[in-house]
């Protein structure tokens, strides 16, 4: 069974006339975002652009919302999150933005009210740092980046 929480947003004037973020199936994990430009904006190859969504939200305390590349624009055209995942952070009032880069060999044009990413709320859990002179020994110890093999 999927939780659901209630989520404010605000729409700038910039996002006028543009639908909502929203879940495109039934169980979908993550509402996509549309690119809230004015105008086509256009990604050159290797080219990046923090892409407004036009809408600011309110997630309730003990969330965090995760700005997610979109998998159709990654295989197609080399389109992702340069920061994937974003972090929006419970108190963040800001317009959500989406760092977009292009990693293809074509430009690629960013039109109106485009699906350009993901956003999935999700819990968080803090940690309370406690400071140690040792730590429990465990089988795989400080093997790591490869050390399993290829
Ligand atoms: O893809 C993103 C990532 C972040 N943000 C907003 C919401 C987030 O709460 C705020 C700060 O993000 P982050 O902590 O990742 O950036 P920072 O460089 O550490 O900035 P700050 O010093 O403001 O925390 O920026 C976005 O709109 N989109
Ligand atoms: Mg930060």
């Amino acid at each position: 069974m999927t939780r659901s929480i209630s989520v404010a947003v605000r729409r700038l004037a910039h996002a006028e006339g543009l639908p909502l973020p929203a879940y495109e199936t039934a169980d979908a994990a993550g509402m996509d975002l549309r690119a809230a430009v004015e105008a086509p904006l256009t990604l050159p190859p290797g080219g990046r652009a923090l892409v407004p969504t036009g809408l600011m939200i309110a997630l309730p305390p003990g969330f965090e919302a995760q700005v997610r590349p979109r998998s159709g624009l990654a295989a197609k055209f080399g389109v992702t999150v340069l920061n994937s995942p974003g972090t929006i952070d419970a108190d963040y009032r800001g317009e959500v933005k989406v760092i977009l880069v292009n990693l293809g060999a074509e430009p690629f044009v960013i039109a109106r009210g485009e699906r350009i990413a993901q956003m999935v709320v999700a819990p968080v859990t803090r940690a309370e740092l406690t400071e140690t002179d040792s730590l429990d020994a465990t089988a795989r110890g400080a093997g790591g980046f490869g050390s399993t093999g290829r």
